[in-house]
């Protein structure tokens, strides 16, 4: 017997086979509804026997758009004109589900809501053409969406979701493939907002205590490579304490970590250039000797000594002990 027609149980529909119609962008839907029409109601139901059909990509928003005469479903007119093809789909026993779309940066301001630039998780233009007014042209510069407008967009994928149920589709894909906006967040050639993280191992600070911290930080730095973090910021020991408190393998952690390490925590220049050396850490981050050397870096270069810190200035107060840390040029001058 032939595997693909046999029937399929796809969570509550049982389908009649295992073909599967793949989404198929065909540019038939004009402005300015962007919405099916009478067209589409047969195409789809020509292709009815199919087990299931998922519908050409459909923008959840008008910024979601980024090719002349494609669907929407996030408009009254769009989810009227779905419905009729989901009822001849169903007249015909068919099961369709259709797919949610935001192009995010592959799109054009001629197609964005009041001539605006495409949005994307950074600004950088894709090396690619997109098909409005009737010709090729290449993709708009786009801009990195703020923070906040990612609620705005769940939003969108959410209400497309209430408009689909309502024009009688069986379910819905989240269109994540291709280089669109999902996709565009997901990869680091598209999202340049990296995130770094600090961790604290053997710390006692707040009354923190782990039984067995070894095999539990292992795992952490494992799973956050996953996340294809940027670094991982490492207090190595007791937080502004002794960095031997407790029994540690740092090393395991610069071993299993694939981008970078901080290594932080009681480091003067000579420990720094050791441990930099050996390869240990990629980057030490100081923080008492900043505080009473704003040139640290300076310094550094001169091999000149360091301006001791004042902690009584340390929390609260104003620019004692803030900004009055002299520099070297500021100290030679006065001398
Ligand atoms: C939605 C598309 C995809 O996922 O590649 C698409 C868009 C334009 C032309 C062909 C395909």
């Amino acid at each position: 017997s032939t595997k693909l027609l046999e029937p399929y149980k796809l969570g509550a529909l049982t389908l009649s086979n295992r073909l599967v119609m793949a989404p198929l962008t065909r540019n038939r839907a004009p402005a300015p509804n962007f919405a099916p029409g009478p067209l589409a109601v047969e195409y789809y139901g020509q292709r009815a026997s199919a087990g299931l059909l998922i519908t050409e990509a459909s923008q959840v928003s008008q910024q979601g758009q980024g090719y002349q005469d494609t669907p929407g479903i996030y408009s009254k007119e769009q989810v009227e004109g779905w419905r009729k093809v989901t009822d001849r789909v169903h007249e015909r026993g068919g099961r369709i589900f259709i797919q949610l779309w935001h192009v995010g940066r592959i799109s054009h301001v001629a197609l964005q809501p009041n001539g605006g630039a495409p949005v994307a998780p950074s600004a950088i233009r894709a090396k690619t053409k997109t098909f409005v007014n009737g010709t090729f042209a290449d993709v708009s510069e786009p801009r990195a969406l703020e923070l906040s407008e990612i609620p705005g967009i769940i939003d969108d994928f959410k209400r497309a979701t209430a408009n689909a149920i309502a024009a009688g589709f069986d379910g819905v894909e989240i269109h994540g493939a291709n280089g669109y906006l999902l996709d565009q967040f997901a990869k680091d050639g598209t999202n340049k907002h990296r995130t770094g993280i600090r961790i604290s191992p053997v710390t006692p600070a707040n009354d923190v205590s782990d039984s067995n911290p070894q095999p539990l930080f292992d795992y952490i730095v494992d799973h956050l490579n996953a996340l294809k973090l940027t670094y991982i910021h490492v207090i190595e020991g007791a937080t502004g304490g002794p960095r031997d408190n407790a029994p540690f393998d740092y090393a395991s952690l610069r071993k299993r970590f694939k981008q970078a390490y901080i290594a932080n925590n009681g480091y003067d220049f000579a420990l720094a250039e050791k441990v930099l050396e050996a390869g240990a850490a990629d980057l030490i981050a100081f923080g008492k000797p900043f505080i009473s050397n704003p040139d640290l870096v300076e310094r550094l270069k001169a091999g000149a000594p360091l301006n001791e810190w004042d902690k009584a200035t340390f929390y609260g107060g104003g620019a004692k002990g803030y900004t009055d840390y002299p520099t070297l040029k500021a100290t030679e001058a006065a001398e």
